[in-house]
């Protein structure tokens, strides 16, 4: 029998969560020996992300914010502690990582294979993202031709692709003008509404109010406010 899957305005808090982390310990290794020096930057964090909700991560520069997202998402190993999830992610890193050479397009027709979307599905999924964000006029252009707002709205777009269940974003929208901003947290608030879940690193204090709960990584560890 197929367990009950979680519905959207169920209570966060019961819910069975998306995405859970616990123990997470990493520190980087610098040099070689004997001049071998570490700098831990996570010293056992735990972190839970329930259906519907949308989490911020905040803490000061350095505090290890992209280096639990990496780690969350699989992208970089921890030295110790557990990631499980249910579902698919969708990972929209600081930096995009995209084809200089590959148009708007081509991007979606590459990411929507390695997803095994079919064409119809990609197609479709494509034309809401350019909609959303307004950027359908560049959907010919070559990611080297891109503005750095446009670079950014494709790269939100392709985590976006195949409507994951867990959406993580590192500072998702430091190149956005005000008007795709405020798209940008219409989009956050449907995904909401459709039961699925977004974890963003901000550094805005005035977004705070726009997250169900805040997560602020001091010390190493996740301080839940
Ligand atoms: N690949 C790496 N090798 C060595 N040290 C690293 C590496 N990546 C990050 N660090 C260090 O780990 C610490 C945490 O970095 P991280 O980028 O996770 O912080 P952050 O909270 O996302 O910062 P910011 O707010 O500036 O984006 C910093 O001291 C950084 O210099």
């Amino acid at each position: 029998m197929n367990e009950p899957q979680p519905r959207s305005g169920d209570d966060p808090r019961t819910a069975r969560p998306l995405l859970a982390a616990a123990g997470i310990e990493k520190a980087y290794r610098h040099g070689t020996w004997p001049a071998r020096r570490t700098t831990p930057v996570l010293r056992g964090v735990d972190l839970t992300l329930a259906p519907a909700e949308v989490v911020g991560i905040v803490g000061e520069n350095g505090s290890g914010k992209s280096t639990l997202m990496k780690i969350l998402v699989g992208a970089l190993a921890a030295d110790a502690g557990t990631v499980t999830h249910t579902g698919r992610l969708g990972y929209c890193p600081q930096e995009p990582v995209v084809y200089e050479r590959l148009t708007c397009d081509e991007h979606f027709e590459l990411f929507g294979h390695a997803y095994a979307m079919t064409s119809e599905a990609e197609r479709r999924s494509r034309r809401a993202i350019y909609a959303a964000l307004g950027f359908e006029r560049y959907a010919g252009t070559r990611a080297d031709q891109l503005s750095g707002g446009t670079l950014a709205k494709l790269n939100l777009g392709l985590a976006l692709l195949a409507d994951p269940e867990v959406l993580l974003l590192d500072e998702p929208y430091a190149g956005f003008d005000f008007d795709t901003y405020l798209r940008f947290w219409d989009l956050v608030a449907e995904r909401r509404t459709a039961g699925r879940s977004v974890l963003i690193i901000s550094h805005f204090v005035t977004d705070q109010e726009r997250f169900d709960r805040i997560v602020e990584l001091r010390e190493g560890r996740a301080v839940h406010r």
